[in-house]
C-alpha cells in the first residue's frame, strides 16, 4: 500500500534582518503612478467596504503577518521590537494603534479616489512623518502593501478575485508612489530615469 507523503511546509519569505537606513541603494521611486479608471475606482471602493467593516481585526492581522515575516520591521516600534510571540504582539496597544492608523489612512484614500489632490496630500503627510520623524526605510511600505494584499485575498476570497487583486496592486503602487514622494523630497530616494 502506498503512503501519501505530505508536501514540505512552504519556506517563509526571507526576513530583511538588520536592514539599515541607506542599505537598499537600488531602491528608486518610479516616475509616475498609473491612474485608475472610473471602473477600477468602483472596484476598489466596493471591495474595501467589506474590509473596512472589520477594520481593526484586519489591520491587526496584516501587521502581525508583516512583523512575523519581516521581523526587522519591528525595530521602529519601541513597545514590541523584541517581541516574537504573535499573540503577545496582538495585545500591544502600539500595534493596534498603528493598525488603526494604517487602515484609516487607506480608508481616506479609498473614499477620495475622485480627488487626486486630497489623496496626494494625505499620503504626502504619511510619507513625511515616516521619513523624517520615524526614519522608516521606504522599502517597508512596498513590503507592507504585498502583505496587505495577501491577507485581504485570503480573508475575503469572495471579493478579492484575481481581477480585484490586480486593481488593488495598482492602487498600492500609487500609494507607494505618493508616500515615497516625501522620501524623494528629503533626498532619501531618487527618481528613476528609466522608469516608465
Ligand atoms: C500604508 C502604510 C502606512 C500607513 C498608512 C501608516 C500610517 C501611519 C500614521 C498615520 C502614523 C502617525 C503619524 C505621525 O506620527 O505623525 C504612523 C506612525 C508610525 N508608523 Fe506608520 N504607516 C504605514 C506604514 C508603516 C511602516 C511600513 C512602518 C515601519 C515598518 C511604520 C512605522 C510607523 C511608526 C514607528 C510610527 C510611530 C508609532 C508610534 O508613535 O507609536 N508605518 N503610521
Amino acid at each position: 500500500m502506498s503512503r501519501r507523503e505530505s508536501p514540505p511546509p512552504p519556506s517563509p519569505p526571507p526576513p530583511l534582518l538588520g536592514l539599515q537606513r541607506g542599505e537598499v541603494q537600488c531602491e528608486e521611486r518610479p516616475e509616475r503612478a498609473e491612474p485608475l479608471s472610473d471602473a477600477e475606482r468602483e472596484i476598489i471602493q466596493d471591495s474595501w467596504g467589506h474590509v473596512y467593516k472589520n477594520c481593526e481585526d484586519v489591520g491587526v492581522s496584516v501587521l502581525i503577518r508583516f512583523f512575523v515575516n519581516f521581523p526587522s520591521a519591528k525595530q521602529y516600534f519601541s513597545q514590541f521590537q523584541d517581541m516574537e510571540d504573535p499573540e503577545e504582539m496582538e495585545r500591544s496597544s502600539q500595534l493596534r494603534h498603528h493598525a488603526r492608523r494604517v487602515m484609516n489612512a487607506i480608508n481616506t484614500v479609498v473614499e477620495n479616489l475622485h480627488d487626486p489632490e486630497k489623496v496626494s496630500s494625505v499620503l504626502a503627510l504619511v510619507g513625511k512623518a515616516h521619513a523624517i520623524k520615524h526614519q522608516v526605510e521606504p522599502i517597508y511600505f512596498k513590503i507592507l502593501s504585498g502583505v496587505m494584499l495577501e491577507v485581504l485575498s485570503e480573508d475575503f476570497p469572495e471579493f478579492f478575485t484575481a481581477e480585484v487583486q490586480m486593481v488593488w496592486t495598482k492602487l498600492m503602487g500609487a500609494v507607494y508612489w505618493h508616500v515615497t514622494g516625501a522620501y524623494t523630497e528629503v533626498g532619501w530616494l531618487q527618481v528613476s530615469s528609466s522608469a516608465v
